[in-house]
């Protein structure tokens, strides 16, 4: 109660740093959160900046710089293994996450019919069940401190379905039942859930999409729905990361704010450029603006989609695509 709000809240300076614990640190938005929170000027946090391939290091390491060794170290973490997930708690000193943070995750995109039962079953398994598994491991020591904060990276599709993205989407939907649900039996043992819901982010998250677009051949799928994807949906989410998309370095500020607050809110959009696109369906609650609105804009209007994003991204500079 009272004392870690008192730290939370840098009154007590002399308050051992939080332990954070990150998934899916070897690029993108875990990268660069491991690193602002290692950096912190308060130095609040020890970070544990975890990934499944440790041969992926460096990146993090080199961004990481002073800080590699005092405030942040780098550990193995596969979120679809058990073995991975215990083996890396295991080696946590005191075995104690006070913040765990699940951003590990990966997109798929495609017409359904082309894409196979098994390939839907492993985003679940990364995206929704390596949350989940993570979730098991550290609850049972946050509840007996009765302490714990639970920083998720959902997405905006984890609040409003997208064309094409119906897997993706339903696995962050998925969390978002998950962890709202959590939310409230929770709040009894003073630990807070943080669902974080940016928009497109430049990472490896796009061109992981866009290889997959290119070389899968959606097999079985009709020839009008494979145009529709390649000649409607393909440029216009281009287009979209290229006007309103962040960097990950923004995004990563948004959830350090949120992991410094001593009552850290349960829902937060990262993208002001996006949330007109997501007020659609909150004003609206029948689903029936969003959707009819969004399918006008990809198959009726796109020269109007494409006018009203380059508006949405008046007086920004064009985000960097691609890697660190
Ligand atoms: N980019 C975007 O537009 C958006 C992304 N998000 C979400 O942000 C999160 C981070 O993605 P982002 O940084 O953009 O993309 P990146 O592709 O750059 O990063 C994804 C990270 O997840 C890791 N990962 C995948 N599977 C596993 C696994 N089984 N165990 C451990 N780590 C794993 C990847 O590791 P490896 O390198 O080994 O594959 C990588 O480190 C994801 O949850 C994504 O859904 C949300 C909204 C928008
Ligand atoms: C094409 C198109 C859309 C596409 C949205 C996309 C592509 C959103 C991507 C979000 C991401 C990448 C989230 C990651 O988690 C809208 C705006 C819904 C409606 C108009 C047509």
């Amino acid at each position: 109660g009272g004392q870690s709000h008192a730290s939370r809240e840098g009154i007590n300076m002399a308050a051992a740093p939080r332990t954070v614990l990150i998934s899916g640190c070897s690029s993108g938005i875990g990268l660069e959160l491991a690193v602002q929170l290692a950096r912190d000027p308060r130095q609040r946090y020890q970070v544990v900046a975890t990934m499944r391939d440790l041969r992926k290091k460096e990146t993090l390491e080199a961004a990481a710089g002073e800080a590699l060794g005092q405030t942040l170290t780098v550990a193995q973490l596969d979120v679809c293994s058990d073995e991975s997930v215990a083996q890396c708690l295991g080696s946590i000193q005191g075995g104690e996450v006070d913040v765990l943070v699940n951003n590990a995750g990966m997109g798929t995109v495609g017409p359904v019919e082309g894409l196979s039962i098994a390939a839907m079953q492993s985003i679940f398994d990364t995206n929704f069940f390596g949350a989940v598994r993570l979730v098991k491991a550290v609850l049972p020591g946050m509840k007996r401190r009765r302490q714990g904060h639970i920083v998720v990276v959902s997405s905006v599709m984890g609040l409003q379905g997208v064309m094409f993205n119906d897997v993706y989407a339903a696995s962050k939907f998925a969390l978002e039942g998950f962890f709202e649900s959590l939310a409230i039996q929770l709040l009894q043992f003073n630990i807070f859930i943080s669902l974080v819901e940016p928009g497109p982010v430049a990472t490896e998250f796009e061109g992981k999409l866009l290889a997959q677009a290119s070389t899968a051949e959606f097999p079985g799928t009709d020839p009008d729905t494979l145009r529709y994807f390649r000649d409607f949906y393909l440029p216009a989410s281009r287009e979209l990361f290229r006007s309103v998309g962040q960097s990950p370095q923004e995004v990563a500020q948004v959830i350090v704010k949120i992991i410094g607050k001593a009552r850290p809110p349960l829902r937060r959009q990262t993208n002001a450029r996006y949330s007109p696109l997501t007020l659609l369906k909150a004003l609206e609650p029948s689903g029936a603006l969003y959707v009819r609105t969004a399918h006008s804009l990809l198959f009726r209007w796109p020269r109007l989609l494409n006018l009203g994003l380059r508006c949405l991204a008046w007086g920004r500079l064009p985000t960097r695509v691609g890697p660190r």
